[in-house]
């Protein structure tokens, strides 16, 4: 059953074309990956998904309902909720108080916020971090916060935006494993968009390939590393080398 569905959706700024008519449809409880070089559009994307840009044209629905207009945070309480390029934990709060304030919204069943907080970090693999300032994290267990917090909100569909960047070998592995299990015992559906090709195809189910804003291909992820178009576009440029 189809959760999310874009039509035609075009963004420009200024000159520059950024979202060029992109149509997609994701079925609940996929794996899609969003795929592209830099610069492609791909956050661009992420951000009229979720309201924190108005598309010039074009339409997202939710479960077939329209999202056009409805801002960021009723978005989140239609359940979508996203991770950033960049992690953005709330400074000044300890890692447990930044679950909790994830936890404020109109999706999460009464309960006892500090308790599911905890076991959401439990989740995610920061069981006795609760207490950390939240800017004192390594970078690896910050990614993992900005997963907790985002799953705080109790989505349907996460949008994750390049989750393994910075990061070593070893906790790439260790997070590909985690997004795998949130996968499955969530029953989450998930776009990931990310750089590291080798973790991403084994992720993802299916792939979205997009060059300069527009939809190049979509296929399976042995689909997508055969076709030409997408060797052009990306594997076959500099990008290749966040591959290894
Ligand atoms: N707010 C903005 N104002 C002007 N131009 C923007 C804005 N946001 C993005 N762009 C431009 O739109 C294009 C697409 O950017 P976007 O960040 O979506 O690419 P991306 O595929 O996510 O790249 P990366 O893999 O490097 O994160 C780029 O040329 C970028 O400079």
């Amino acid at each position: 059953m189809t959760l999310l569905s874009v039509k035609d959706l075009d963004k420009h700024f200024g000159g520059l074309h950024a979202v060029k008519q992109v149509s997609m449809e994701v079925e609940r409880g996929e794996i899609v990956g969003i795929l592209g070089p830099n610069g492609a559009g791909k956050t661009t994307l992420y951000n009229l998904l979720t309201g924190f840009i108005p598309a010039d044209s074009g339409t997202v629905t939710l479960g077939g309902r329209s999202l056009r207009g409805v801002p960021p945070h009723r978005i989140v309480g239609l359940g979508v909720a996203r991770t950033f390029q960049l992690c953005r934990p709330f400074v000044g709060m300890t890692v447990l108080e930044n679950v909790i304030v994830g936890s404020l919204g109109p999706r999460v069943p009464p309960c006892d916020l500090e308790t599911r907080a905890r076991g959401l970090l439990a989740d995610v693999g920061l069981a006795g971090k609760e207490e950390t300032p939240a800017e004192r994290l390594s970078y690896g267990d910050q990614r993992r916060l900005e997963i907790a917090r985002a799953l705080a909100t109790e989505p349907e569909l996460l949008l994750l935006d390049e989750p393994f960047a910075g990061l070593g070998s070893s906790e790439i592995e260790e997070l590909s494993v985690l997004i795998r299990r949130l996968h499955q015992e969530k029953g989450l559906t998930i776009l990931l968009i990310e750089h590291k090709l080798r973790e991403f195809m084994k992720l993802v189910s299916r792939v979205i390939a997009i060059d300069f804003g527009e939809v190049i291909a979509t296929g399976s992820p042995a689909e997508i590393v055969a076709d030409p178009r997408v060797i052009e576009a990306y594997i076959g440029r500099q990008e290749v080398e966040h591959a290894a």
